[in-house]
């Protein structure tokens, strides 16, 4: 590549450099060398990283790059499933990306009640516990209504299994060594579990209603006209059930929120609206999804920076939703930003960027921000509890993070 303007960072051992330094890797050295594009030459590899508003504009321009290829086959074996609907392109993309906007539409308000109801069983047995660890039981609760609104049965037995199985998999994000393997591992498991239920469904054994992503994926067609394989349809129905169960890291994130900032407590007491600007600085402010990969369809030159044909390509999502020329003061939680805060689809993407119907964005934002702002005001406003000391420290090296302690609380009761 010939991009004399363009600094080139050296990237010799990989994903462990790029581990590393975790989720401000690619911010730090844009805003060290003030420009939206780097080139990495990752082990021999050369790779463009992309930043800012503008970047994320031009990454998710389908006309000039794509996602098959892109997604590693690591995290394809853990976090997405292989081949799933996040590797597609074009049409075929477009037709899959339907059948999961069919299901969310409008469903929000409808899995934050299945989600409360789960919080609120729950009570009881927190009351006489000594102490309890919000985000084990944040995960049982998500994956007990994430089943509930696909329409798979999991006994109350299952359930802990179940949702350790799920959030192995997105913790192996950026795990290497064990981490990677138990999320491998938990991968094979859960898509034999989800198969067989969706053979069941198929010839008839299991009868779940016909609203449900169960019935919707077992029978969903290809633009071929055929159904897709049982281990496929087990993929796209994990690809509803396991990011559900991912919203346990939000709301550990959420209750750290509340607890290190008691002077939003009479605003969340009183204004609903500022419970969903909370709910949207707790998805800016705290790290999650750290980058997303594509390939250049074909070759180009923006900004000075030539891109040959299936080029990698990184975009900078952590850096975006921190990024000084978008945010005012962006290391600093506050939730009042969002009051005049002016959205465009590429400058807040913490769940992917671009119109969801035509991108990858994520077809799950109203339902992942419903369901963190009932839980905020179940926190906030239902119940009271004591936090003791514990390590509340999370970093920044580690992809997801959480909370060390995943967020004890105490002495709970109704309110
Ligand atoms: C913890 C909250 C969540 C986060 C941080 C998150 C993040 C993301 C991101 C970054 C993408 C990819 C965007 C891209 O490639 O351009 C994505 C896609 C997707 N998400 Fe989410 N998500 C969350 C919750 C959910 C939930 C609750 C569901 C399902 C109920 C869901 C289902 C999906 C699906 C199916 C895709 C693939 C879309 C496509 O490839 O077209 N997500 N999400």
């Amino acid at each position: 590549m010939s991009n004399y303007n363009i600094p080139v960072i050296d990237v010799p051992e990989g994903l462990k450099d790029l581990i590393t330094d975790g989720y401000n890797f690619i911010k730090n050295n844009t805003e060290q060398h003030r420009c939206d594009i780097l080139e990495l030459n990752f082990m021999g590899q050369k790779v463009v990283c992309l930043s800012g508003e503008e970047g994320a504009r031009l990454f998710y321009d389908s006309e000039r790059f794509q996602r098959y290829g892109a997604v590693p086959m690591r995290v394809q074996k853990t976090l997405f499933g292989v081949n799933a609907v996040h590797t597609m392109d074009g049409q075929g993309h477009i037709h899959r990306k339907q059948l999961f906007l069919s299901l969310m539409r409008k469903k929000e308000k409808k899995v934050a009640q299945l989600v409360m109801k789960n919080w609120e069983s729950r009570i009881d047995r927190w009351a006489t516990s000594k102490n309890v660890v919000l985000f084990d039981e944040a995960k049982d609760v998500l994956c007990s209504a994430a089943c509930q609104w696909a329409g798979i049965e999991l006994p109350e037995s299952e359930v802990k299994k179940r949702a350790d199985e799920l959030i192995a998999m997105v913790d192996a994000l950026g795990g290497l060594g064990p981490r990677y393997y138990v999320g491998k591992l938990a991968r094979i498991k859960t898509e034999k579990w989800l198969g067989g239920i969706i053979d069941d469904v198929r010839n008839g054994r299991l009868k779940p209603e016909e609203n449900t992503a169960l019935f919707k994926i077992a029978f969903f067609k290809e633009l071929d006209g055929k159904e897709l394989s049982s281990q496929m349809a087990a993929v796209e129905l994990l690809n509803i059930i396991r990011p559900m169960v991912a919203i346990s890291l939000l709301v550990t994130f959420t209750a750290l929120a509340i607890h290190k900032h008691p002077e939003h407590k009479e605003k969340l007491l009183l204004d609903s609206s500022f419970r969903e600007m909370f709910v949207q600085e707790v998805r800016r402010y705290y790290p999650f999804v750290p980058v997303l990969g594509a390939r250049s369809r074909k070759g180009f030159t923006w900004k000075g920076c030539e891109f040959k044909e299936k080029m990698l390509v990184i975009l900078d999502v952590y850096g975006i939703n921190h990024d000084p020329r978008i945010w005012d003061d962006p290391d600093k939680f506050n939730p009042r930003r969002f009051e005049d805060f002016d959205s465009s689809l590429y400058n807040f993407i913490p769940q992917g960027g671009g119109d969801p119907t035509k991108t990858h964005r994520c077809p799950a934002e109203p339902i992942t921000i419903e369901v963190l702002k009932n839980t905020l005001d179940f926190l906030a406003n239902k119940i009271t509890y004591d936090v003791p000391d514990q390590n509340l420290s999370y970093s920044l090296k580690r992809a997801p993070s959480l909370p060390q302690s995943g967020f004890i609380i105490s002495n709970v009761k109704w309110r």
